[in-house]
């Protein structure tokens, strides 16, 4: 609340009327009684030397009893310019003579015989003694003076005074004024500011700086210390937006994290952390309201074909057009995730009955028949889908998530495009699986691994002119185990890098004892899994190998399978160009399986092409069979390369190939894989014409 005190100015205006009245007032004051007691001493000083000298003059006058004559010739003719009134006392106080002029009535009683001056408030009373020539006292001389004159004079000169005083207070009060905007205006300008300032927080205000007194001195600190908050908070500022962006960013990065962590990016679908919470649930809820809920393990056919033929981005728009596709499938409260490549994941609930889940699933395997329309591709996927249901095949999410990955496995077995519901020895499979994951780390060390190897022979020659490599482990437990079953797990483990390689090692080490043996040119066929062809220092290893055993390039010979191709050509021709550059061979491996085209085999630097065994078991039975042997011949003659028929069992099989130019066969009518001592022994005792007349008996 501000008071009329609470400026400065006032305070001034107040302070400096206020001193200058007060001192006004005060001298004024002291003037006055000056004035009236010049006035009473003036008046005094006439009226005694008047009553001395009436006295000398009235002596006479009282001596002789002349009272008449005393009051026309002597008190008549007194002049004083007071009303005044005289009187002369005889000896014994009686009136002998009077006169009255504005002096008010003399009565005896007024009467003093010896020398007196009384002030009254209205009256001046002066006494004096009248002698004779021998100083004794004859009578008294009375002056009564009226003091209204000298009040009026007083009242006069106190009007005037009071005219005075209000001029010097009228001027007080405006030099008051001037010098309040002298000296308290900069002041009032500061603290006009200093409020806008606080209020507005605007730190670039300035006051001006007019002086170099107190206040300019004032005003001047006042700026520099709105230039220093100025800096600091343009510092500060600064600091805290740049806090602010990191904040943002942090928090985007969390909810980033956050999405990332929970959900897949291409399809937008829970992924498979956030599926194993969504499970966990659903079995609290099924629980809770004793219903059943339904777990679909859910994996496309032929995702990899797809991939690897038409590429990832044509992949990825297919995960897309499938995760849309079950959504419309799905009610609102069912949960679809995706889990991994093509694995997806349906979970339901509130089911009565477990079968009451069947109308779902084959609605999902219904709408898959349908082709899906990918940019210019129409692509065909279909689902193979694995089912199981809580309570019935498990009670947690790690025995559902079995319980659904093995039933899927059979609905793929059984030959895709459909469902399969969990039964109790499908977990046997899943298990086998997990068992041959933790047992292959170890079979390299504990010596379990072993090679065999298929001789392969040259039709025009009749001569073994070398082997396919073929992996062999023998568990102590398992008993022999089939590369069929163990090399997906060891590429699904990881440890495929590690085993590829040793059986390069073991393979080339093979070929250089077998120099010393005397099986000159002949050469070994090394497959390579997919992940292998990939991986990015694969030629700097085979290149050590071969050095370390000194065995030549053109000894080895890799294959590989179209689809490994296909899946992305340019990283493919940029691998086989490194491979054929350190002097190695290339055979494409069971070929007519997949997608190669003659324009697509054009492009990559290939030595041979491996018709696919299922080909040759048919082979001049089978019409198409038949036909397309004959094309990848023929294919394989016009692109220069050398064509193998693997899997050739019969003498029939072989008089076919034979017949149409195939260049070298491959299979059990030769021989099995063979230990490498088996092989040497195999090699040197070779006779085509032997092998086939024993194999017609
Ligand atoms: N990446 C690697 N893959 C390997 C390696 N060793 C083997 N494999 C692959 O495992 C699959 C199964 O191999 P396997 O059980 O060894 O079977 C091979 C032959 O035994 C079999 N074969 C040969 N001739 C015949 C025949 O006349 N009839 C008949 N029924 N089967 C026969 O074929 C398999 C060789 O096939 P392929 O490689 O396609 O030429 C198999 O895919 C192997 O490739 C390895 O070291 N690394």
């Amino acid at each position: 609340m501000r008071g009329p005190w609470s400026s400065i100015q006032s305070k001034l205006v107040f302070l400096i009327a206020g001193i200058s009245m007060v001192t006004v007032l005060v001298g004024f004051s002291l003037v006055t009684e000056r004035f009236a007691q010049s006035l009473r001493d003036s008046l005094e000083n006439d009226s005694l030397s008047l009553a001395q000298r009436l006295v000398v003059d009235s002596a006479a006058y009282l001596s002789l009893g002349m009272a008449g004559q005393a009051r026309d010739n002597l008190l008549d003719k007194v002049v004083l310019n007071s009303p005044h009134s005289l009187a002369l006392f005889d000896e014994q106080g009686g009136l002998f003579a009077e006169i009255e002029r504005g002096g008010g009535q003399i009565v005896v009683d007024d009467y003093r015989p010896e020398s007196a001056v009384i002030w009254e408030s209205d009256w001046l009373h002066i006494y004096q003694p009248v002698e004779d020539s021998l100083d004794q006292r004859i009578g008294t001389l009375y002056l009564k003076i009226s003091l209204s004159q000298l009040s009026h004079r007083m009242r006069a000169f106190v009007g005037v005074l009071l005219v005075l005083l209000l001029v010097m207070l009228a001027l007080a009060y405006f030099l008051a004024r001037l010098m309040q905007r002298y000296i308290s205006g900069p002041i009032l300008t500061l603290a006009d500011i200093s409020r806008q300032v606080r209020d507005h927080q605007n730190y670039s205000l300035r006051a001006p700086v007019k002086s170099s007194d107190e206040i300019g001195v004032l005003s001047q600190t006042f700026n520099d210390m709105l230039e220093t908050i100025e800096q600091q908070q343009a510092f500060r500022d600064k600091v805290e937006q740049s806090l602010r962006i990191k904040e943002e960013r942090l928090e985007r990065a969390v909810a980033e994290l956050q999405y990332m962590a929970n959900y897949d990016s291409l399809t937008g679908l829970p992924n498979r952390a956030l599926c194993m919470d969504r499970i966990e649930l659903a079995i609290r809820h099924a629980s809770r309201t004793r219903t059943y809920a339904g777990i679909i393990y859910l994996d496309l056919d032929h995702f990899k074909d797809v991939n690897d033929s038409l590429g990832h981005a044509v992949g990825d728009e297919l995960l897309k057009a499938t995760a849309e596709r079950l959504s419309d499938v799905l009610r609102e409260e069912d949960t679809l995730a995706r889990i991994g490549g093509d694995e997806f994941v349906i979970i339901t609930t509130d089911f009565s009955s477990s079968d009451q889940i069947i109308p779902l699933v084959s609605k999902v395997v219904e709408r898959f028949e349908q082709n899906f329309t990918v940019g210019r591709y129409s692509v065909q996927s279909t689902v193979s889908l694995g089912v199981c249901v809580y309570p019935d095949d498990g009670d947690s999410v790690d025995a559902l998530m079995k319980a659904a990955d093995a039933a899927m496995y059979k609905a793929k077995d059984v030959g895709r495009n459909t469902y399969a519901f969990f039964e109790a020895e499908m977990n046997r499979m899943a298990v086998w699986r997990q068992q041959l994951g933790s047992e292959l780390q170890h079979a390299i060390d504990r010596d379990e691994l072993y090679l065999v190897f298929q001789p392969k022979v040259a039709l025009e020659s009749g001569q073994i002119s070398g082997a396919e490599v073929l992996l062999r482990w023998e568990h102590p437990e398992f008993g022999s185990v089939s590369p069929a079953d163990f090399i997906p797990v060891a590429e699904h483990t990881g440890l495929i890098y590690r085993i590829g390689l040793w059986v390069l090692e073991q393979a080339c080490e093979a070929v250089s004892r077998w120099r010393d043996v005397g099986l000159e040119g002949v050469t070994v066929a090394v497959n390579l899994s997919a992940a292998q062809f990939r991986q990015a220092d694969l030629v700097e290893h085979i290149a050590a190998i071969l050095a370390r055993h000194n065995v030549p390039p053109q000894t080895l010979e890799l294959e590989i399978t179209e689809s490994m191709l296909v899946r992305d050509v340019d990283q493919a021709i940029r691998m086989l160009k490194r491979i054929k550059l350190l002097g190695l061979r290339v055979a494409i491996d069971d070929f007519g399986t997949g997608f190669s085209s003659l324009s697509y085999l054009r492009k990559f630097p290939l030595d041979a092409l491996k018709i696919d065994r299922s080909f040759i078991m048919d082979l001049g039975k089978n019409r198409d069979d038949t036909a397309i042997a004959l094309a990848i011949i023929s294919m394989a003659s016009s692109l220069r390369l050398k064509v193998v028929a693997e899997g050739v069992e019969t003498p029939a099989q072989w008089s076919f190939l034979a017949g149409h130019l195939c260049d070298e066969v491959q299979g059990f009518l030769i021989s099995p894989g063979l230990r490498e001592s088996e092989f040497i022994s195999f090699y040197k005792s070779f006779s085509l014409d032997e092998v086939i007349a024993s194999r017609n008996v």
